[in-house]
C-alpha cells in the first residue's frame, strides 16, 4: 500500500464583517500553541489598486467578490499546502491598496485561513478540511466595525455608515450569508465561545496527532 502525502490542515473561518473572524482565528491560534500554525486573511488579497486615484479606491465595493484576487489567493495557499513559503501581500486599509512590502511566510502544518468570502470560492473550499462560520447579529457587527473602522482603518463615522448600508451589508445578505450552508461548524458569539473554540482545537490536535505531526515538532519542526 502506498503512504498517502502528508499535507497542512487548513481551516476555514468566515463570516460577516465584525463577526469575530480575526478573534476567533487567533483564539485557535493561541489553544494550540506549541504547534507548527500560521493564520492567512483574505484582505491580505484585496486587488492591488495602485494605479488607482484615492476617489476611484473609495468607490470600489470591497464586500462584493470582484474586489478580491482569488488567483493569487488559491496560488499561493497551494504553495503553503505543499510546504512553499510565500511572499504574502500586505493590504493597507486607510489608503485601500496592497503596500509595497510583502511578508515572507514559511509553510506550517496548520494553516488558518479567515476572511468573509473564503467560502464563496469552489476552488478554495476545495483546499478547506474545516469550515467555519462565526455568526454574530448584524446590530453587533455594524456597532464593532464603527468603532474599529475609525480607530483602526482611518474612516469617518460618516463614511463607515455610509459604505455599511451602500455595500456591507447589501453584499453580506446576497454573497456572505448563504456560504453558511459550506461551513461544518457555525459558531455564534465569536470570540466569546470558548467551547467551540475548544472543540475546534481538540479536532485539530486529534489530526495532528494521527498524521504524526505532533512527533515531527517535537523532533524540531519550526513553530510560529
Ligand atoms: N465578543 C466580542 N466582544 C466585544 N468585542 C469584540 C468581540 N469579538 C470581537 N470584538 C471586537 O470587534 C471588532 C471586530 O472583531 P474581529 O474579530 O476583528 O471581526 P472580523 O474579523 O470578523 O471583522 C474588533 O475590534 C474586536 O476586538
Ligand atoms: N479598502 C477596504 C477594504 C475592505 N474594507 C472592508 O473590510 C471588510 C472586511 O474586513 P473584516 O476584517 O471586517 O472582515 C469588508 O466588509 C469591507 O467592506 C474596507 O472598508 N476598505
Amino acid at each position: 500500500m502506498t503512504e498517502q502525502k502528508k499535507r497542512p490542515i487548513v481551516i476555514g473561518v468566515t463570516g460577516g464583517s465584525g463577526s469575530g473572524k480575526t478573534t476567533v482565528s487567533q483564539a485557535i491560534y493561541n489553544q494550540l500553541q506549541g504547534h507548527s500554525l500560521l493564520i492567512l486573511q483574505q484582505d491580505s488579497y484585496y486587488n492591488d489598486q495602485a494605479e488607482m486615484t484615492m476617489a476611484e479606491r473609495q468607490a470600489v465595493n470591497y464586500d462584493h467578490p470582484l474586489a478580491f484576487d482569488y488567483d493569487l489567493l488559491i496560488e499561493q495557499l497551494t504553495d503553503l499546502i505543499n510546504y512553499k513559503a510565500i511572499d504574502k501581500p500586505v493590504y493597507d486599509y486607510k489608503a485601500s491598496t496592497r503596500s509595497q512590502e510583502t511578508e515572507r511566510q514559511e509553510p506550517r502544518d496548520v494553516i488558518i485561513l479567515e476572511g468573509i468570502l473564503i467560502l464563496d470560492d469552489p476552488r478554495l473550499r476545495d483546499l478547506m478540511d474545516i469550515k467555519v462560520y462565526v455568526d454574530t447579529d448584524d446590530d453587533i457587527r455594524i456597532i464593532r466595525r464603527i468603532v474599529r473602522d475609525i480607530n483602526e482603518r482611518g474612516r469617518t463615522l460618516d463614511s463607515v455608515i455610509e459604505q455599511y448600508l451602500a455595500t456591507a451589508k447589501p453584499m453580506y445578505h446576497q454573497f456572505v450569508e448563504p456560504t453558511k450552508r459550506y461551513a461544518d461548524l457555525i459558531v455564534p458569539e465569536g470570540g466569546e465561545n470558548s467551547v467551540a473554540i475548544d472543540l475546534l482545537s481538540t479536532k485539530v490536535r486529534d489530526i495532528l496527532a494521527k498524521d504524526g505531526k505532533d512527533d515531527l515538532f517535537k523532533q524540531g519542526h519550526q513553530g510560529n
